[in-house]
């Protein structure tokens, strides 16, 4: 099933799949069911009611909102463990392709652009290998969880996302322009972050979860190094093997943390047959409850953005997370603290272009790799964002759930 969002980016995602994809998929000859979106929440609506055995593969020819969607429609089902397994693939359509331009990256083809990075996904879309893909879990202030494929941002990058959506008609470059509109007008905030970094996460007991993807060792993974890459299922649609994946996150009670102290998870909610309703967050204390001992608080407490990303890169242009890869079960923590100059700051998304940021040698810029993450802005004004989507404004808190998500890679 294809989803187009006639509006995305330049209003122009129709033509471009037709103009270049159609035919792709018609030589290869793969079917397809076409559907366009009426308005927000239609895709979501639509995969949280569909006949999923009815599809192989369910791809965006979007923005990056319209997959944040799709897979909270998917996580929304009482089938959640089965419905997640269903192929996503992403077709560029919009003015953030922020996935299309990882999965593109992740397929260790050159940078490519517009209809070229089109071409590849469509490409892609026609040799049907599947990876794995990770999944963060985010809980809000109003006890809303959400699932999140991309990133979770708050401050700078929140600001330039929300406030060039207006631009949105000159597609990739709005960014650029949010950019120095944003630098004239640089905002500090003031807010709590603390994390749980890769190496202080807990040794689960034996047989206490078992999640879909152990994490392995990031920078040294191939893109479908905890599953390897295979075709999607030529089969009839009862016999499609989304049938045959581990269900997640098993029943237990207690976790260890570094410092032997036992942090008490809840059991997952639980359905009258016995089907966990969502993946346990077991990493997180509830959002009013004081952090474990085993998470670092970061001291600052005055930033220019915090930046969570599990993707490589966080638009078309801008490749944040270089080490990052589809199913590391790594958050990408990146934040900047107050003190930085308008140069500084512009030079470090300059250098982002080609993943140099990190090299610039800022001392405002952190970057760390961590499993959970939470949140506390104190100022009283801001924008938080989940994959580009404005959230709620508040405390907000975030786990990764390894390779939880299955997508259409190179
Ligand atoms: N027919 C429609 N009319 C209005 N809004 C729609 C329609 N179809 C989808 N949407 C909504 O448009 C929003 C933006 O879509 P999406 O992010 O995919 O494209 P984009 O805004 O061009 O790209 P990006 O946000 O990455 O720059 C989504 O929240 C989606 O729900």
């Amino acid at each position: 099933m294809i989803l187009v969002n006639p509006h995305s980016g330049r209003g122009q995602a129709l033509q471009l799949f037709t103009g270049h994809v159609q035919g792709m998929l018609t030589e290869a000859a793969v079917p397809y069911t076409l559907v366009i979106t009426e308005h927000q929440n239609h895709a979501r609506e639509l995969v949280r009611k569909a006949d999923l055995s009815q599809c192989d593969a369910l791809v965006i020819m979007s923005g990056d909102g319209l997959l944040f969607e799709v897979i909270n429609g998917l996580m929304e089902r009482e089938d959640w463990q089965e419905a997640i397994q269903t192929p996503l693939g992403i077709l560029p359509g919009g003015s953030g392709n922020a996935l299309a331009a990882s999965v593109h990256h992740y397929s260790q083809s050159p940078p490519a652009w517009n209809e070229e990075l089109l071409l590849s996904c469509g490409f892609m879309l026609c040799k049907g290998l599947v990876g794995s893909m990770d999944l963060v879990s985010i809980h809000l202030a109003s006890r809303q969880r959400l699932f999140s494929f991309l990133s979770l941002a708050w401050g700078f990058v929140a600001d330039v996302d929300i406030e060039s959506e207006k631009y949105r008609h000159v597609g990739a470059i709005r960014f650029l322009m949010g950019t120095l509109v944003r630098l004239a007008s640089l905002r500090v905030y003031q807010g709590r972050l603390a994390y749980l970094p890769v190496k202080e996460a807990p040794t689960l007991p034996k047989g206490s979860i078992k999640s879909n993807q152990p994490p392995s060792t990031p920078h040294h993974q191939s893109l479908c190094s905890s599953l390897p890459c295979r075709l999607i299922p030529n089969t009839s649609p009862n016999q499609n093997s989304r049938h045959n994946h581990n269900s997640t996150n098993s029943n237990h009670n207690t976790l260890t943390n570094s410092s032997n102290n036992a942090i008490t998870t809840k059991r997952p909610e639980t359905q009258s047959d016995g089907k966990t309703r969502a993946p346990e967050d077991s990493l997180l204390p509830g959002l009013d409850q004081p952090i474990p001992d085993s998470w670092t608080v970061v001291k600052e407490e005055d930033f220019v953005l915090v930046l969570a990303i599990y993707q490589s890169h966080l638009a078309e242009d801008l490749w944040t997370a270089p080490g990052a890869m589809a199913d590391d079960g790594v958050i990408h923590l990146f934040y900047v603290t107050a003190g930085i100059s308008r140069p500084a700051l512009l030079r470090l998304f300059l250098a982002m272009e080609k993943g140099g940021h990190l090299a610039c040698g800022c001392p405002h810029l952190v970057y760390e790799k961590v499993k959970a993450l939470r949140l506390e802005p104190v100022s009283p004004q801001g924008m938080i964002t989940v994959d580009g989507e404005m959230v709620e404004y508040g405390p907000v808190q975030a786990q990764i759930h390894p390779g939880l998500a299955k997508f259409i890679c190179g």
